[in-house]
């Protein structure tokens, strides 16, 4: 199908910040669109905590070094970004905004970021292939029909995705209690495309009164038996998204995966986990140099990314973030909060005294005491 070119949106000379985007997210999308957003699991702690763990990490600056022909360019799988930020697996775009994955597509084709592009997109797979100047990534959850899912990869695949995203922390959706009270659901006329006709059990850990253990769900969940047949199915590369522990990251380098994302699902699956960034260094330390590590949950600043990077990361995705730019502004509000992202890191970088990402190392960064 033929979509049209979204149309850019005027954005307000006030919206200077991540934050000053949620603002204006929570006043242009509904209340129950405002929760699935911006809610976590239960009590939202690590939600908050994400946020937190980075604003207790402090700078070292360090002045009068050489600054001269610097630049912010990463090299992932033989891919080149503009900068070390990416766009993390986001469901149901068009909920926040009618341009949808296309509009997040545009912008980040202009900003040369890569995309990660949900399963739950409500945009077909090819469609947004068909948009994208930029690296795609393909996020799979893994379905209970094998074939199915083999499927998906293999439309990914054939469409241009450049890698595969495999997220292994949600087998069940945490129980979120903001959106319980909300009455949070999919509006009728959107959907999750990709989906459609396929037999997807609900992710809900108590399903019309059905317990979660010893349950459907959980018996059809991925394993680590899946890895073997995921590779056997495409030649990508492949990361596993929602890795928290040392133990589980050298696991995944042992299986077969090419890549690791360090994530919580940004807070949204199961309460009182760390910040990610709290276990960064230790995920780092156990892949070494062997496959890249990358992190998200709670960026809100340049000065975060720089963080993440200090403590090993070879990037950030960002996930409400953009998402809180969608919804302001279509495409131009998507474009704007990654230019404001870019900017900050800079500074940052240039103000600790580094003119490039392999400058930035841990001796820049202090934990508060
Ligand atoms: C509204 C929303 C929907 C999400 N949908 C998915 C998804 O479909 N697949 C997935 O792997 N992660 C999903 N995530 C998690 C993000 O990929 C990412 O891990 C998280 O948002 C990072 O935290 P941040 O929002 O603080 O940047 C979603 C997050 C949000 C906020
Ligand atoms: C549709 C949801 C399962 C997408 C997701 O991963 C999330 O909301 O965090």
């Amino acid at each position: 199908m033929q979509h049209p070119l979204p149309k850019l949106q005027q954005i307000p000379p006030t919206a200077v910040s991540v934050g000053d985007y949620e603002g204006l997210a929570r006043e242009r999308v509904s209340a129950s669109a405002w929760a699935f957003l911006s809610g976590g699991a239960t009590d939202e702690w690590t939600a908050r905590e994400n946020i937190a763990a980075y604003q207790r990490l402090t700078l070292r600056t360090r002045v009068l070094e050489d600054l001269s022909g610097g630049n912010t360019a990463v090299e992932i799988f033989g891919q080149r970004f503009a900068a070390p930020i990416l766009l993390a697996p986001v469901a149901y775009h068009r909920l926040f905004h009618p341009d949808g994955e296309l509009g997040t597509v545009l912008a980040a084709a202009a900003m040369q970021t890569g995309v990660v592009v949900s399963t739950q997109a409500t945009t077909l797979i090819e469609d947004v292939a068909r948009q994208a100047k930029t690296p795609l990534w393909f996020q799979l959850y893994v379905q209970a029909d094998r074939d199915l899912t083999a499927a998906l990869v293999r439309r990914a695949e054939a469409a241009g995705y450049t890698a595969l995203v495999v997220t292994v922390d949600a087998p069940v959706t945490g129980i979120r209690n903001r959106e319980q009270r909300a009455g949070f659901a999919l509006p009728s006329d959107l959907e999750a495309v990709n989906l459609r006709g396929m037999r997807v059990p609900s992710m809900q850990a108590v399903d019309n009164g059905q317990l979660l253990l010893g349950g459907p769900l959980l018996a059809s969940a991925m394993t680590w038996r899946d890895v073997a047949w995921l590779r056997s199915l495409t030649r990508l590369p492949l990361l596993a998204k929602g890795i928290m522990t040392a133990e589980d990251a050298q696991r995944a380098v042992a299986e077969g995966f090419d890549g690791i994302i360090v994530s919580n699902h940004g807070g949204r699956t199961l309460d009182t986990q760390p910040a990610t960034i709290d276990v960064l260094a230790e995920t780092v330390a156990a892949v070494g140099d062997r496959v890249p590590v990358l992190c998200d949950g709670g960026v809100r600043r340049g000065s975060d990314v720089f963080k993440a990077l200090a403590l090993g990361a070879k990037a950030v995705l960002i996930g409400r973030p953009y998402v809180y730019g969608l919804a302001a502004a279509g495409a131009a509000g998507v474009a704007h909060v990654i230019r404001i992202l870019r900017a900050e890191l800079e500074v940052t970088m240039a103000l600790c005294g580094c003119k490039d990402l392999n400058a930035i190392d841990t001796a820049r960064i202090r934990h508060a005491p």
